[in-house]
């Protein structure tokens, strides 16, 4: 079902997409001697929704990652990776992803609404990240689609210093894509920050580095938590 992924996002207390990821952009081992299925289980245990994966070999991951993970959760699973072809949509879905990332940055614009189209008639989401105004402008339709602002930048291998402000100036073009499903994307490690994110209206985050450094998992949801009951609930339509 092509739905799974936002569907389990937007009906989540907690929307946190967790994130597997090995290696950090700056080749941080960051599973630590853990297996993907121990990883996997924290998260469940405290919630996830869904999951990410990065298969991107800048990250040190692989299709075996992925495959290893499906096969330890129920959870929709969305694969992050450098997809450009159409092969790679199948490769996905015959690999159990529920969602594929499809980056406006590195696929011209015809390309990207072909990617997106090919990848719903598969039966997955298309999760559709950018970076500036420009790429948003260029998106097709947003429908059926995740949209996600990118806070680092993927040019320079997300090596960068992360502008969560991004994530706010670009939230009302990126709802005029139609997409029902915003979500802000990396760099976010304060509870604070993440909660702000979600009250001006993101429908979830993505989280990768900081829940897999950290020893506190349970806090950091709590605190995400606790910070939600305090702060403000979105506008309608602001
Ligand atoms: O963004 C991309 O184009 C990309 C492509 C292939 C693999 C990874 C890619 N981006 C990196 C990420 O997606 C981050 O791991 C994710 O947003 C989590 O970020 P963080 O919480 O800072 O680890």
């Amino acid at each position: 079902m092509a739905s799974a992924f936002p569907d389990a996002l937007m009906g989540a207390d907690r929307p946190v997409i967790m994130e597997l990821k090995p290696r950090s952009a700056n080749g941080e081992d960051l599973f630590r001697g853990r297996s993907p299925a121990e990883i996997v289980a924290r998260y469940e245990a405290v919630g996830a929704p869904c999951l990410s994966v990065v298969t991107g070999r800048w990250f040190g991951g692989d299709a075996d990652l992925l495959a290893e993970v499906v096969t330890c959760t129920g959870l929709p699973v969305l694969q992050k990776d450098f997809i450009t072809k159409e092969g790679q949509l199948r490769a996905a879905r015959d690999l159990g992803a529920s969602a594929v990332l499809l980056t406006a940055a590195l696929l011209p614009r015809a390309a990207l609404a072909r990617l997106a189209e090919r990848a719903l008639a598969l039966g997955l989401t298309p999760f559709i990240e950018v970076a500036s105004p420009a790429e948003v402008e260029a998106l097709p339709s947003g429908e059926g689609c995740v949209v996600a602002v990118n806070n680092r930048d993927i040019r320079n291998r997300e090596r960068g210093d992360a502008d969560l402000d991004r994530s706010h100036r670009l939230l009302p073009s990126v709802r005029l894509t139609g997409t029902p499903c915003p979500v802000s994307a990396s760099g976010i490690d304060d509870a604070r920050a993440a909660a702000g994110l979600l009250s001006a209206g993101y429908a979830g985050l993505l989280v990768g580095t900081h829940l897999l450094r950290a020893g506190h998992l349970e806090s950091w949801c709590e605190e995400l938590d606790q910070l939600r009951r305090t702060t403000p609930a979105p506008r309608p339509g602001g």
